[in-house]
C-alpha cells in the first residue's frame, strides 16, 4: 500500500516507509512507475531476498523524489517530474543510508 505511509509486508515482518513527496501525488503515472520499478528490482534480486528489493526499490524512488522537490524548489509538478527522472538516472544518491526513513514491525 502506498501513500505518505507506504506499507510492506510478507505476512510475518511489516515495514513502514516514510519517505517520499506530496507532489508525487500530483503527477499521474508515478505510482504505476513505481510498479515497474518494483518488478525490475525484484528480477534482479537474490531468490528469497524479494522482500529486500521491494523495500529497496521504494526508498530509492521515495527519496529521489524528495531531492527533485529540494531547494531550489522545481516551478510545479511538470518541472519535478523532470528533475525526478534525472535523479533516477543517476543511480544511487550520497546521502541514501541518512535519508532513508524505515520502520520495522514484527507481529
Ligand atoms: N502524501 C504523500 N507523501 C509522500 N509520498 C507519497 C504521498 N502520496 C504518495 N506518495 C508516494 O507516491 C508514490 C505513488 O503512490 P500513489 O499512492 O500516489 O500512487 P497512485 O495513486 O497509484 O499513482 P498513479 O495512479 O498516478 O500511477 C509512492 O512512491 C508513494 O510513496
Ligand atoms: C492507467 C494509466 N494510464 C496512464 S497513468 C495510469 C494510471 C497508473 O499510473
Amino acid at each position: 500500500m502506498t501513500g505518505a505511509t507506504d506499507i510492506v509486508s510478507d505476512g510475518q515482518t511489516t515495514y513502514l516507509l516514510r519517505n517520499g513527496d506530496p507532489i508525487q501525488t500530483r503527477v499521474t503515472g508515478i505510482g504505476c512507475s513505481l510498479s515497474s520499478f518494483i518488478a525490475a528490482t525484484i528480477s534482479d534480486s537474490r531468490p528469497g531476498e524479494e522482500i529486500v528489493a521491494v523495500i529497496a526499490a521504494i526508498s530509492a524512488f521515495n527519496v529521489a523524489a524528495e531531492k527533485a522537490n529540494a531547494e531550489p524548489k522545481p516551478a510545479g509538478p511538470a518541472s519535478w517530474a523532470v528533475r525526478f527522472l534525472d535523479i533516477l538516472a543517476t543511480g544511487p544518491q550520497s546521502g541514501f543510508e541518512t535519508d532513508v526513513k524505515i520502520e520495522e514491525i514484527i507481529v
